[in-house]
């Protein structure tokens, strides 16, 4: 069985975060690893506290797992602090970590800032670089790359941006800019080293996407721990996806969650 090892922040009401990473794992059929962050007290309503790591301890996690069960890709979630960023992107590179999907994750659906400007720029100069993909939603991706996104056109300018401030003699991550917050569709844009693709899918009418950034990029983690390519990874964890938000659950009195136990046929 696979191993997928993701270090993210914790959300207790089980929609997104470690909480959908270690359910989209379960789904995928790969075993599953936690290296806890942060602490949030959040809803489908709303993140109303959060509560960092503190120095020291999520270098002791990342210790614990890799000591023992080396995992055969990483996904990485939220990381609100420079010193967490510097811990999680030292321990990988000591350990030598392979298969790295990054979500660099900025906002959480309800509007709340889950990231200091300092951790940002610490993510992208020492974390961006190790990994195998990036997956930034629109405002994500209008941050990391400096252009307003309107269009398909903005969005493969701004991929190609920051894949071009990332990747320094092409070893650094494929990015994936994903359109889960345009109006009439749900497109996703894919820039790697050997080529461009588009990933199309209908708008899923359902409020219900608490979670959506998490849990793409920990099925990208399993697909790619199973072996497929970075695009074929990508258009699996498409298909997951739009089958999880379908598949429509109704739960808590604000944007709710996607049903993870959704189940891609093989
Ligand atoms: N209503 C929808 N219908 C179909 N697909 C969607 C919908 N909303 C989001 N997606 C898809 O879900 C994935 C996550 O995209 P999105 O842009 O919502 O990420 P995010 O903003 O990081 O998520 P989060 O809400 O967890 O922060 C993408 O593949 C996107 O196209
Ligand atoms: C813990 C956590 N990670 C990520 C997101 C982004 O959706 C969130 N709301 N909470």
């Amino acid at each position: 069985m696979k191993k997928v090892l993701t270090i993210a922040g914790s959300d207790c009401s089980g929609g997104a975060g470690i909480q959908a990473d270690l359910k989209t794992f379960a789904a995928h059929g790969v075993y599953g690893m936690s290296v806890i962050t942060s602490l949030t007290a959040q809803n489908t309503t709303g993140v109303y506290g959060i509560m960092n790591c503190k120095k020291g301890f999520t270098a002791s996690q990342i210790d614990a797992v890799f000591e023992d069960i080396r995992p055969d890709a990483v996904k990485i979630g939220m990381v609100s602090e420079p010193y967490i960023v510097e811990e999680i992107a030292e321990e990988l590179r000591k350990y030598k970590a392979v298969n790295i999907v990054l979500d660099p994750v900025m906002v959480s659906t309800s509007g709340k800032k889950l990231i200091t400007k300092e951790a940002e720029e610490v993510l992208i100069k020492k974390l961006m670089p190790l990994a195998t993909v990036i997956t930034p939603n629109i405002p994500e991706a209008e941050s990391l790359s400096g252009i307003t996104i309107n269009d398909r056109y903005d969005m493969e300018k701004a991929a190609e941006i920051i894949y071009k401030k990332i990747n320094i003699n092409d070893e650094g991550p494929a990015v994936l800019v994903k359109g889960g917050h345009s109006i009439n569709c749900a497109n996703d844009y894919l820039y790697t080293e050997i080529g461009t693709s588009w990933f199309e899918a209908e708008r899923v009418d359902n409020p219900n996407t608490h979670g959506t950034g998490c849990t793409l990029s920990s099925a990208i983690a399993c697909n790619i721990a199973e072996g497929y390519s970075v695009k074929e990874s990508v258009a699996r964890a498409k298909e997951y996806i739009t089958g999880a938000l379908k598949a429509g659950l109704n739960i808590g009195k604000g944007s709710g969650p996607l049903n993870h136990m959704y189940v891609l046929d093989k």
